[in-house]
């Protein structure tokens, strides 16, 4: 690990680096800022919650003078959260140095983003549909840039946006930087670099398996009907601070979320059929701690960054192993520890194998959690905070009624009373969620086993010489050793060849005529063989 000093970076971004709190770069930003600073094309692939955005952010800042005022920068995410996350963090980069920057996504007032252009600012992060929306409108102007980063490529790529890139990167100039940054490189991402980007270096930090180290992985066998009640004890057991509950469809992210409530959890639900007002209702209450329990769709599996993400449970399994990878690295964040559960129903332990296999990564397995669990849980968060009020000395107008109880009434049974009163009893509400079928293990296909589908150092591909064999190895954020977990040996290297080199012909999340969050929302509008029109996008929902 460099410090930030050691890159030769202008004074006032060093400034604003240190003012974010970072010491030292992480082994992405190590490797991949210096390539960045020289102008050279990059697909970074690094673990989850290991500082990409600043890996590409700080080079851009550093190399667009203060005295521009055109676009010259434009990174591409695929969902309007994380365009606002991203954008946010650049912000803060640039704070000192004054490069402007603004986020550009679908479900905001268009004219609010007219108005902000105005200002001319030097970078722009948007999501596909609303960035094509303002280029149709000719409100940006793209024949400047010389910097373009795609944010999560795999994802955009599987939400189907490679015609709407083609279209963007069409009108950005042929001389440029283009930068690819994930922490999973499918196969088809090759396609996508092969088209957009020049002589790219690879630069990957993947040492083991692709899941961060610092993130405790199991998992608990359960039938459909019996999830929600192991849900409950699990958060009384586990109390997270805050915790991100995965579910497959927007329907069952509404049921989960207004179940949870019910149940006197405060939680609240994320996914692509709400109105951008209330998507950002939603993240400011989690990123403020006003709701602990975010209950979301794929929507915010991808780069979503808040602190204090301690738990990420897999209420239902995710199709595809990438998914999973993002899924549970909201948790376990810049060298953090995190745990991540995932329920799997008989039928699908298959397919947590596939994940297994695919991840490199052993995901043990644990019993449904006890009601004296989830009692106990429950009582211990309670102590837990009435220590933390008696160190801070924070009780003294309550001394009164203590002394006087305690003159009547024997201690323990008064404390035992008072516990009870704050731990609260659970709330005896029947809940019936409509059940989800099953994710299906894929079937394999023996002609394709041995392209060998994983996530390996040197991203996808396998086998590339070059640089991106020589710069695998390292760990994440600092600090975060790996926790020796064995991971698979080599007998899982050739395995998982079942979707093989070809993902796009494939259907992931949405088999079986159900809609999945990511796809089905960013093709909804165009459902029933309609196609969107082209250069709109305000009614892209999921961006
Ligand atoms: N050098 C550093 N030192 C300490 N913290 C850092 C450093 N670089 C980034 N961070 C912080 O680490 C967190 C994760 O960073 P970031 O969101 O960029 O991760 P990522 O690699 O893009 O993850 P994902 O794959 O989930 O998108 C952020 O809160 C960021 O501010
Ligand atoms: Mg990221």
């Amino acid at each position: 690990m460099k410090t930030f000093a050691e890159f030769g970076l202008d004074a006032k971004v060093l400034q604003a680096i240190t003012e974010l709190g970072f010491e030292e770069s992480t082994a992405i930003q190590d490797k991949a800022i210096p390539i960045a600073l020289a102008g050279t094309d990059l697909i970074g692939q690094a673990q989850t919650g290991t500082g990409k955005t600043a890996a590409f952010g700080i080079p851009l800042i550093n190399n667009i003078p203060t005295t521009e005022d055109r676009i010259v920068a434009l990174i591409m995410t695929p969902t309007r959260e994380l365009a606002i996350q991203v954008a946010e963090e650049i912000g803060k980069l640039s704070r000192f140095k004054g490069i402007r920057s603004l986020p550009i996504y679908g479900g905001q007032e268009i004219g609010r983003q007219i108005r902000a252009l105005k200002k001319r600012p030097q970078i722009i992060i948007g999501t596909p549909g609303r960035l094509l929306d303002h280029i149709n409108r000719k409100t940006i102007k793209l024949d400047d840039v010389q910097h373009v980063v795609l944010d999560e490529a795999d994802e955009m790529l599987d939400m189907g946006f490679m015609e709407d890139i083609t279209s963007i990167l069409s009108l950005v100039p042929e001389q440029r930087q283009t930068m690819l940054f994930s922490a999973t490189m499918p196969p088809n991402i090759q396609r996508l670099a092969q088209q957009f980007l020049k002589n790219p270096e690879h630069v990957s930090v993947i040492p083991k398996q692709v899941t961060a180290p610092t993130i405790d992985q199991a998992y608990i066998e359960v039938h459909e009907r019996q999830k929600f009640d192991a849900l409950s004890r699990l958060l009384d057991m586990e109390s997270p601070e805050l915790a991100i509950i995965f579910g497959r469809t927007k329907r069952r992210v509404d049921e989960l979320s207004e179940a949870l409530q019910k149940r006197g959890y405060s939680a609240d639900g994320l996914h692509g059929d709400l109105s951008q007002n209330q998507r950002d209702n939603v993240m400011r209450k989690f990123r403020d701690g006003s709701i602990d329990v975010l209950v979301a769709t794929d929507v915010a599996a991808r780069g979503l960054d808040v602190s204090g993400v301690t738990h990420v449970i897999n209420f239902d399994l995710p199709q595809d192993p990438e998914s999973y990878v993002h899924r549970i690295g909201r948790t376990g964040r810049a060298g953090k520890e995190g745990t991540a559960w995932s329920f799997v129903t008989p039928r699908e332990t298959d397919h947590l194998h596939f994940i297994e296999k695919v991840t490199r990564q052993r995901i043990s397995k644990k019993p449904v959690p006890s009601i004296a669990e989830a009692i106990e849980g429950k009582q211990r968060i309670t102590a837990e905070r009435i220590i933390e009020i008696v160190q801070t000395d924070s009780f003294q107008e309550y001394k009164g009624i203590a002394i006087q109880l305690l003159e009547q009434y024997d201690s323990v049974n008064v404390l035992a009373s008072a516990i009870k009163l704050i731990t609260g009893e659970k709330k005896d509400v029947s809940i019936e969620l409509t059940p989800e079928d099953p994710i299906r293990a894929k079937k394999r296909r023996p002609d394709v086993r041995s392209s060998g589908r994983r996530f390996t150092g040197s991203g996808y591909g396998g086998n590339r010489g070059g640089t991106g064999g020589g710069t695998g190895g390292g760990t994440g954020g600092s600090g975060s050793a790996p926790r020796g977990r064995s991971g698979y040996g080599s007998g899982s290297s050739s395995y998982g060849g079942n979707r093989g080199g070809s993902r796009d012909g494939y259907k992931p999340r949405g088999e079986g005529g159900r809609s999945y969050e990511s796809r089905g929302e960013n093709r909804g509008n165009s459902g029933g063989g309609d196609r969107r029109p082209k250069f709109s996008s305000d009614d892209f929902v999921n961006q």
